[in-house]
């Protein structure tokens, strides 16, 4: 039985996909300590957090079994990425599930700052009647500064142009034809800092955009401008804010987020009268948290089943049309993987991997990650190696890694030739997918051969001579061991040779050694992909 630890409240209807999985149990242990959460976490295979939970290089190390954290929702800052990276822990996030929930909230925050609302109602509860103190302003014809322009900042300049407002973006990845097309005006940070009314930022927090509206920026700043921030904490340099306020440069601010969550008691935020606050609320709706535990659940239930998945954080997107084409692949690379390391003696320093044919005009490094996979798989804990860690895996190791493509495919529609080299020396092997007959091994070291990639294989080198396989059937038949399939290569007349059989179940040590007592047999392995 797989098991799912959820520690932060994740929507049930979100989960259900999950909690319906015959072979998932869930287990729900909200607001845990990271002392607790390393006490438990090693009986886990997945764990799925919102933004509460900071999943530490500590608790990583101590999720033994951990294959993947889902995180319900987009940021990622919470999760020690290159520790699970290390550690080969996927790590998978909701990106799409809560972008309209938190492009209405910034407006609602937008709305409420024009408005005064907040101040406005707290004063009215009081039982003051004050129809002077709160003389807002209009959002038409006003200037917007979106900085950072991806799903969310896009779906508040889109809003926004309803309003009657004027927006310019800044986005590194921005697009003039993109911008046009939404009818935003591209501009830089130092044109939004001094031209816009109301600006509100929507990127990730990175070393780049921590602080990215500091002193510096407030000192050029338009005068009167609002600002919201239901980002992240720390983009904006929240005393510095403070200053340009009571200063002021800036007429209100907006936050939903902060540097440190919960602010202390006594940040000046949570009383100053022209900074209206919620505690990270930009997400929270009944449709976005079931939006994205629904996400999560159905990635965490693919990663664990061993299927393919999406949004994985920590390794390159892989676009679909990619995908698409490399995907029927995936498991004859990792079997060729697993053939070689088995095959090989000694440890690798050198992978290489050769994609021909109808493989040679996409990117193939997933699928090279899937070949490390099943060549790391052999030599190092399992748990730890999968597509994510392989390359850091093989480079931590000292394993160089070679690729490379080409558009002859000796016969084949497509072939992947991986070649692994040792101190003792070096073997090869190809694969190709048959359209209609699935995957085959084709070549092994110099010798053509035709085999599934499945099952139990016994591999045994020898000299080409008549009588080697009348000797090698007899000693598996007198040690019951069944022959299913048998073939043999060799390159030419009575020169070295290989025979490959199928065989029902592994054969003994005992057999094996036995075996590699005939004349004339040089070597004789066994290989269970
Ligand atoms: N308050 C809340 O509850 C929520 C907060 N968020 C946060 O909102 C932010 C945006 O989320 P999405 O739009 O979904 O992400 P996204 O990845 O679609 O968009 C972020 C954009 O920021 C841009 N960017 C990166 N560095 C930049 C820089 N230096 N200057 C300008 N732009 C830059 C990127 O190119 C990207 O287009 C994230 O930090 C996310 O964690 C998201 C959901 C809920
Ligand atoms: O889970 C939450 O409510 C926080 C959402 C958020 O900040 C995000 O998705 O980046």
């Amino acid at each position: 039985m797989l098991k799912v630890l959820v520690s932060d409240p994740i929507s049930d209807l979100g989960l259900q996909q999950l909690t319906d999985a015959a072979d998932i149990a869930v287990e729900k242990k909200t607001g845990l300590s990271e002392d607790e959460l390393v006490a438990i976490i090693g009986e886990y295979d997945a764990l799925l957090v919102r933004s509460q939970t900071r999943v530490t290089e500590r608790i990583l190390a101590a999720g033994a079994r951990l294959k993947v954290v889902g995180r319900a929702g987009v940021g990622v800052d919470n999760i020690d990425l290159d520790a699970a990276t290390k550690r080969g822990v996927i790590v998978i996030n909701a990106p799409d599930g809560n972008t309209i929930t938190t492009c209405e909230h910034t407006f609602a925050m937008m709305m409420a700052l024009a408005r005064h609302i907040p101040q406005a109602y707290r004063k009215t509860v009081e039982g003051v009647w004050d129809r002077k103190s709160f003389l807002g302003v209009e959002l038409r014809n006003k200037v917007l500064g979106v900085l950072g322009m991806g799903r969310i900042g896009s779906e508040v300049a889109k809003r926004a142009k309803a309003f009657g407002m004027e927006v310019i973006g800044y986005d590194p990845f921005l697009s003039e034809d993109r911008a046009e097309k939404m009818g935003v005006r591209l501009g830089s940070v130092d044109e939004i800092i001094r031209q816009a009314d109301f600006m509100t930022v929507h990127t990730p927090l990175t070393n780049e955009t921590h602080h990215m509206i500091a002193k510096p920026q407030f000192d050029v700043m338009k005068r009167g401008m609002r600002i919201i921030n239901c980002a992240r904490g720390g983009i904006i340099d929240e005393m510095a804010l403070k200053e340009a306020i009571d200063e002021g440069i800036v007429a209100g601010a907006a936050f939903d987020v902060f540097e440190e969550e919960p602010p202390k008691p006594d940040h000046p935020f949570l009383t100053h009268p022209k900074i209206i606050v919620t505690p990270h609320l930009g997400a929270s709706t009944i449709e976005a948290q079931e939006n994205v535990a629904i996400d999560v659940s159905e990635q965490v239930l693919h990663i664990l089943r061993g299927e393919a998945f999406q949004n994985a954080v920590n390794m390159p997107p892989i676009p679909p049309a990619v995908r698409a084409k490399l995907e029927p692949y995936f498991e004859l690379g990792t079997k060729l993987g697993s053939f070689l390391a088995q095959l090989a003696e000694g440890a690798i320093n050198e992978v290489q991997v050769s994609y021909s044919g109808d493989l040679s005009d996409v990117d193939t490094t997933p699928l090279t990650r899937y070949i490390l996979t099943g060549i790391l798989s052999h030599h190092l804990d399992k748990e730890q190696v999968n597509i994510v860690s392989s390359f850091h895996l093989a480079k931590t190791r000292g394993v160089e890694v070679i690729t490379q493509k080409s558009t002859a495919a000796k016969g084949f529609t497509n072939l992947i030739s991986v070649t692994i080299r040792t101190r003792e020396g070096k073997h090869s092997a190809a694969g190709t997918l048959l359209n209609g007959y699935g995957a085959r091994i084709v070549q092994i070291d110099p010798y053509p051969v035709d085999i599934p990639p499945e099952g139990h294989l016994l591999l045994i080198s020898h000299t080409d001579k008549p009588g080697i396989i009348g000797r090698v059937g007899t000693l598996l038949g007198v040690n019951d061991v069944n022959i299913a399939t048998m073939q043999v290569g060799r390159k030419v007349v009575g020169g070295s040779a290989i025979m490959v059989l199928t065989i029902d179940k592994p054969a003994p040590k005992a057999v094996i050694d036995e075996l590699k007592k005939l004349p004339d047999l040089t070597d004789a392995i066994e290989i269970t992909l």
